[in-house]
C-alpha cells in the first residue's frame, strides 16, 4: 500500500513538474513591484479612498517602476506612470489595452453602456481569421455601397467602432471648423454673462456655457439659464456616472453576481441608487432627442448632429438601428463634453490667480497680436505662444482627467520582464506624467515659460496631450474640445481683468487652490474678481453678441443637408 502511494506521490510530483516546464514561459515572470500583498486579500487595505493618483504616483517613486501591480481581493491592478510605458501598452499594442472593464454598477444596472466611453472593445481577437475578413468584406460593400445582409450586419457586429465612427464623423479636425461660429457665439455670449453678472460663481458660468455649446452642436436645442431643465438633468446625470466611476464606491463592481440581489433585501441600497440612475440615463438619452425630433420635423430646427445624423438615418437601410446610434452619439457628447470643458476652464482662473504675471505677459501678447479694437479669433492661435503656452500649462497644472477611465486587459501579457496577468485592470496615472520632474522640473508651480524657447513653442517639450488618453480609446472629441477652451480663455484674457477676491473688510481672499475627489478635477469653490479691462472692452463685448447671433442665423442653413 506504501508503495502505491509512493507511487501516486512520485507520479503527482511528475505531472506538477511537467506542468510548470511546459507553461507559457510568460506566466513564471514576476509580476510588477508594488506594495507588499496580504493572502487573499492582497493590498485591499493599502488602497488609497481619494486622490489614487497622488498615492500611485508615490509607490512608482518608492518601487522606482513605471509600470506597479496591486491585487485588491483577486482583482488584479496595473497602474502605468510614465508616457513611455502607457505608449507602448496602450497604443503599440492597442489590439490588447483598448477594452474597458465591465462597470457592473455604471453598465448594467444603471444602463449607461450606451455611452461610447464605457462600452467594450468587443472587437474580434487577433487570432480570429473570419472576424477581421468579415470586416473587410463589410467595409468593402460600404464604399461599394450596395445593400447586402453583411452591410446591415456592420454596425451591430461592431457596435463601439460604429458610435466611434460618427464620432468621428462629427468632430475630426475638418469638420470642427464647421462648429466655430457656434463655439464664438456662445464665447460671446459667456463674456456679456461676466460683465452683467460678476457676483455670480465663475464655474457656474462656464457650466452654462458648456452646456449651451454641446446643446446647441448635438441637439440644435438653445440652453438660455444655468436653471434649464437640460442643465439640471445633465449635472445629476453625471454625478451619479461619477460616483459609479469612482474605485470602490459599489461592492457589486467586485462582486457582480450582488447585481441579482433584490432592492428590498437588507444592505442593497445600491439597487435604489441603479434605479435612479437608470431612470436619468434614459431621460437624458430620450428627452433632448426626441425634442430636437419634433423640431425637425416642424421644420423649425437649425443646423445640429442630430438633425444630419436623422436624414442619414432615413437613408439607410437600418432605421432603427442608425437612429438609435444617432441617439446614442448625441448623449454621449452631451455626458462627455460639459464637465471636462468646465474643468479646464476653473483650472485656468486658478492657475492666473496663482501667477498673475503670467496673465500680465498674456495680455500684452494678445494686445500687441489682435489689438484692442476687437477680440479674439481662432485665426489668431498661431500668432500667440504665450497664450498657447499658458493654455497648455493650465491643462497641465492640474490636469482635467488626473486618471483616464482604465482599460481592461484580457489575455495575459509581458512588459519590461514583468506577467502582467489576465484580467488585470489597466490604470494610466496621467498626473504622474504631467507631474514627472525630469519632464517639467518643479512640476507644482504654474510656469507657461517651460513651454517656450526664444518667445516660441518650444517642441521639446512634451504638450498634455495625455490629457486627452490613449490609442483607440483616445479622446474624439479633442479637435472640437481644444479651440473651445482656447478661445474662451483668450477671450477672457483679451477682456477682463481677473484677480483674487477682496473681503468687506478689505481683506485678498486667498483660493485654496483645493480640488474635489473625482475622476474630472474640479476645484472646491473659490471666489475671484472679474472686471473689464477698459471701458472700450465692455462696449466690444455687448457689441459682439449681437454681431455673432446675425452670423450664426445665417450659418444655419437648417435643411440638414450640410455634413455633419
Ligand atoms: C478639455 C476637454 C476634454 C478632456 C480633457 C477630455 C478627456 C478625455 C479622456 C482622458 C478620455 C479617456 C481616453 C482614454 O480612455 O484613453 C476621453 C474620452 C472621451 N471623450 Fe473626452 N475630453 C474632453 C472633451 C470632450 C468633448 C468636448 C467631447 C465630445 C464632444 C468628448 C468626448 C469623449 C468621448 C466620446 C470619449 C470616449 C472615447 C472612447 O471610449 O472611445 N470629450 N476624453
Amino acid at each position: 500500500m506504501s508503495t502505491l502511494y509512493l507511487y501516486g506521490a512520485a507520479g503527482a510530483a511528475f505531472v506538477i513538474v511537467c506542468c510548470y516546464l511546459v507553461q507559457p514561459r510568460k506566466s513564471r515572470l514576476p509580476l510588477p513591484p508594488g506594495p507588499k500583498k496580504l493572502p487573499l486579500v492582497g493590498n485591499l487595505f493599502d488602497m488609497p479612498r481619494t486622490f489614487e493618483w497622488l498615492t500611485y504616483m508615490e509607490w512608482s517613486k518608492k518601487y522606482n517602476s513605471d509600470i506597479l501591480h496591486l491585487d485588491v481581493a483577486g482583482t488584479s491592478i496595473i497602474v502605468l506612470s510614465s508616457t513611455e510605458a502607457t505608449n507602448e501598452l496602450c497604443e503599440k499594442r492597442a489590439a490588447l489595452y483598448s477594452d474597458r472593464p465591465r462597470f457592473p454598477m455604471l453598465n448594467e444596472l444603471m444602463g449607461m453602456d450606451y455611452l461610447l466611453a464605457f462600452m467594450k472593445y468587443g472587437e474580434p481577437q487577433p487570432t480570429s481569421l473570419e472576424f477581421p475578413a468579415l470586416e473587410r468584406c463589410c467595409t468593402q460593400e460600404i464604399a461599394g455601397s450596395s445593400s447586402s445582409s453583411i452591410q446591415r450586419m456592420w454596425p451591430a457586429l461592431f457596435p463601439r467602432r460604429a458610435h466611434r465612427r460618427l464620432f468621428h464623423e462629427a468632430f475630426n479636425a475638418a469638420a470642427v471648423q464647421r462648429l466655430r461660429p457656434r463655439v464664438r457665439e456662445v464665447c460671446r455670449k459667456l463674456l456679456c454673462d461676466l460683465l452683467q453678472k460678476p457676483d455670480q460663481n465663475v464655474v457656474g458660468h462656464f457650466r452654462l456655457m458648456a452646456a449651451k455649446v454641446v446643446m446647441s452642436v448635438a441637439y440644435g436645442i438653445d440652453v438660455r439659464s444655468a436653471n434649464d431643465p437640460y442643465v439640471k438633468l445633465a449635472e445629476k446625470t453625471v454625478d451619479k456616472m461619477v460616483s459609479a466611476m469612482a474605485p470602490g464606491s459599489f461592492l457589486v463592481d467586485s462582486i457582480p453576481l450582488l447585481k441579482y440581489v433584490p432592492g428590498w433585501f437588507p444592505g442593497a441600497g445600491f439597487q435604489r441608487q441603479a434605479r435612479e440612475g437608470r431612470r436619468l440615463a434614459h431621460e437624458m438619452m430620450e428627452k433632448p432627442f426626441l425634442v430636437a425630433k419634433q423640431q425637425i420635423v416642424s421644420g423649425k430646427a437649425p443646423h445640429s448632429f442630430t438633425m444630419v445624423g436623422l436624414r442619414m438615418a432615413q437613408e439607410s437601410e437600418n432605421k432603427a438601428y442608425q437612429e438609435q446610434l444617432v441617439q446614442n452619439t448625441a448623449a454621449t457628447m452631451w455626458t462627455a463634453a460639459t464637465d471636462t470643458t468646465v474643468s479646464a476652464l476653473a483650472t485656468f482662473i486658478l492657475a492666473i490667480l496663482s501667477n498673475p504675471e503670467a496673465q500680465k505677459k498674456a495680455q500684452a501678447e494678445i494686445d500687441a497680436v489682435v489689438g484692442t479694437d476687437r477680440l479674439p479669433d481662432f485665426d489668431d492661435e498661431p500668432h500667440l505662444p504665450y497664450v498657447a503656452a499658458l493654455m497648455k500649462e493650465s491643462m497641465r497644472w492640474r490636469n482635467v482627467a488626473p486618471i483616464p477611465i482604465p482599460r481592461y486587459l484580457s489575455v495575459e501579457d509581458e512588459y519590461k520582464g514583468y506577467r502582467l496577468p489576465a484580467g488585470s485592470i489597466v490604470i494610466p496615472n496621467t498626473w504622474a506624467m504631467l507631474h514627472d520632474e525630469n519632464v517639467y522640473p518643479d512640476p507644482y508651480s504654474f510656469k507657461p515659460e517651460r513651454y517656450l524657447l526664444d518667445g516660441k513653442l518650444n517642441p521639446d517639450i512634451p504638450g498634455p496631450d495625455v490629457n486627452f488618453g490613449f490609442g483607440r480609446r483616445m479622446c474624439p472629441g479633442r479637435h472640437f474640445a481644444l479651440p473651445s477652451v482656447w478661445i474662451t480663455m483668450t477671450s477672457i484674457l483679451a477682456a477682463f481683468d481677473v484677480s483674487k477676491a477682496v473681503d468687506d473688510a478689505g481683506n485678498v481672499v486667498e483660493p485654496s487652490y483645493e480640488y474635489c475627489d473625482g475622476p474630472i478635477a474640479m476645484p472646491l469653490p473659490f471666489e475671484c474678481s472679474i472686471k473689464p479691462r477698459t471701458q472700450k472692452a465692455s462696449v466690444l463685448i455687448e457689441a459682439s453678441v449681437n454681431k455673432e447671433r446675425r452670423y450664426t442665423a445665417r450659418a444655419d442653413s437648417g435643411d440638414g443637408t450640410a455634413p455633419l
